[in-house]
C-alpha cells in the first residue's frame, strides 16, 4: 500500500495519541499500575523458570489481554463519568459491568498462571528439599 505523507502523519498522530493515552492511565490508574508492575513480574520469573515458546504465547495473551481491557474500563469509567456526573442506576451498571470484564479476564490468567506455573515451582521446590 502507498502510504501518502499527509497519511504518514496522521498514523505517528494517531499513535502519539494512543501513547499519550496509555501514560495518563498508568498515571492515574491504580489497577492499570498494578497490572503493569505484576507483567513486569511475571516475565522475569517466566525468564528464570524457562518457559516454552508456548507457554510464552499464553502469558503474551495474558499480560496483554488484561491491559487492553483496564484501559478499556478506564475509558468507560470517563465515558460514565462524564455522561452521568451525578448517581444514576445504568452509570452503576456500565462500571460495575466493565469491571466485571476485568474480573473474568483476570481469573482466567490466574488459571492459566497456575497451569504454566505450579508444576515447575514445585519440581524447583522438590530439587530444593530432595
Ligand atoms: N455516576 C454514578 N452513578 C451510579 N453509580 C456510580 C456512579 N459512579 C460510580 N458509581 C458506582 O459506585 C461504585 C464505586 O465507584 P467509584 O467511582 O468509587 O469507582 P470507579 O469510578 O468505578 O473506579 P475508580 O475507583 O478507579 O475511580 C461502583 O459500584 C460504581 O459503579
Amino acid at each position: 500500500m502507498n502510504m501518502g505523507l499527509r497519511d504518514k502523519g496522521r498514523f505517528w498522530k494517531a499513535f502519539k495519541f494512543a501513547f499519550q493515552g496509555i501514560m495518563h492511565a498508568c498515571k492515574t490508574e491504580r489497577n492499570v499500575q498494578f497490572h503493569f508492575a505484576a507483567s513486569v513480574i511475571v516475565i522475569l520469573f517466566s525468564i528464570y523458570l524457562n518457559i516454552s515458546l508456548f507457554e510464552w504465547l499464553f502469558i503474551c495473551l495474558c499480560i496483554f489481554g488484561v491491559i487492553t481491557l483496564e484501559l478499556i474500563n478506564s475509558a468507560i469509567e470517563r465515558i460514565v463519568d462524564l455522561a452521568s456526573p451525578s448517581y444514576h442506576p445504568l452509570a452503576k451498571q456500565a462500571k460495575d459491568i466493565a469491571a466485571g470484564a476485568v474480573l473474568v479476564y483476570s481469573i482466567m490468567t490466574v488459571i492459566i498462571g497456575s497451569i504454566i506455573f505450579l508444576p515447575k515451582l514445585a519440581r524447583l521446590f522438590q530439587s530444593y528439599i530432595g
